[in-house]
């Protein structure tokens, strides 16, 4: 469905001289050094896949899916999206992908968002039956119909990456790039946009590819994960393979009504106590969370309990540690 095979690309960094006119004795002779976003990048993505893409900072994420739907050219290597080219077969392959970049819209600002989907319908020659079937859904799935009429420029953060990815599926495509679709987004607003893709995958059987820093959006819906850094894959696998080769702890923080009595865990989890507060590092492979809970809240009467997952950045990070 998707290929990249040994996918390339260098961007050429121009340096400006030093000094007073250093700016314009660059515009004569330029010198540049070549940078390699990407570099060497093989995988394949079947059809029905909703595939992690993640990788720290500059990692080249951004530069792969813009090579994969032709935005950029790759200085070497080849991209087939079901058996076409973004360089060679760019208009059909249009009608095939969705793609939304979460830092920012590909909407008209000044425009009211359904001028932008009327565009949209006559780019890609969508049919009044469809466009009206289009609507409804999406104000079904993602509640468009609020913000109908409002110019993209005034519409708050979660209802411009609703209308975004709406613009993206206009065409039904198979194939979906996402470049962070929940960058900024509150909690309420990225479970329901986590909830809509997760419907788009399952009962839509979109083919989706997804970047993000956001663990959890990972977790609830890829089971496959492209580790990425320097413009090379470092692990290409399910998230419990990655999971497991870090080892890094999971973590619950208790806050306790007063200071707990603390008792011996039957695992090795590493226990910090600090007055009520008590924080416990533990092996999701080898701990029962139910288990543990069950323990702990014996030690006294609970305020609050916090359980956080190791983020991407630590992740990566430990891959070279
Ligand atoms: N147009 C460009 N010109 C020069 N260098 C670029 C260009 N676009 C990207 N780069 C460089 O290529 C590398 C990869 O960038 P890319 O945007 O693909 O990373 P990323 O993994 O998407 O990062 P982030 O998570 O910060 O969005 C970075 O070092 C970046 O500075």
């Amino acid at each position: 469905m998707i290929e990249a095979d040994r996918l390339r690309k260098e961007f050429k960094v121009y340096r400006t001289k030093q000094g007073p006119l250093g700016a314009v004795l660059s515009l004569f002779s330029r010198e540049y050094e070549v940078k390699e976003a990407v570099c060497d990048l093989s995988f394949q993505i079947g059809e029905g896949e909703c595939v992690g893409y993640i990788g720290p900072n500059g990692a080249g994420k951004s530069t792969t899916i813009k090579m994969l739907s032709g935005i950029l050219h790759p200085t070497s290597g080849n991209v087939l999206i079901m058996g076409y080219s973004p360089q060679r077969d760019r208009k059909k392959l249009a009608r095939l992908f969705g793609i939304v970049f979460g830092q920012r819209t590909q909407l008209w600002w000044d425009l009211p968002l359904r001028d932008s989907y009327e565009i949209l319908r006559q780019m890609y020659k969508v049919s009044a039956n469809a466009y009206r079937n289009f609507l409804e859904q999406y104000d079904h799935l993602l509640g468009i119909g609020d913000f109908l009429e409002t110019p993209v420029r005034k519409l708050s953060l979660g209802q411009r990456m609703r209308a975004d990815l709406a613009a993206a599926l206009i065409h039904d495509p198979p194939v979906l790039f996402l470049d962070e679709p929940t960058i900024g987004l509150d909690v309420v607003a990225k479970k329901r946009m986590r909830e809509f893709l997760k419907e788009m995958n399952e009962k839509q059987k979109k083919t989706i590819l997804l970047t993000t820093h956001d663990m959890d959006d990972i977790e609830y819906l890829c089971n496959r994960v492209i580790v990425i850094n320097h413009g090379k894959i470092i692990l290409d696998g399910t998230l419990k393979q990655l999971q497991k080769l870090i080892g890094l702890p999971s973590m619950i923080h208790i806050k306790y009504k007063n200071h707990p009595l603390e008792k011996p865990l039957p695992l090795s989890e590493k226990v910090v106590v600090r007055g009520d507060e008590v924080t416990i590092l533990y092996d999701r492979n080898k701990t029962s969370v139910p288990a543990l809970l069950a323990q702990v809240s014996s030690w006294g009467e609970l305020l609050d309990i916090q359980m956080t997952e190791p983020g991407i950045e630590e992740i990566i990070q430990r891959i070279y540690q």
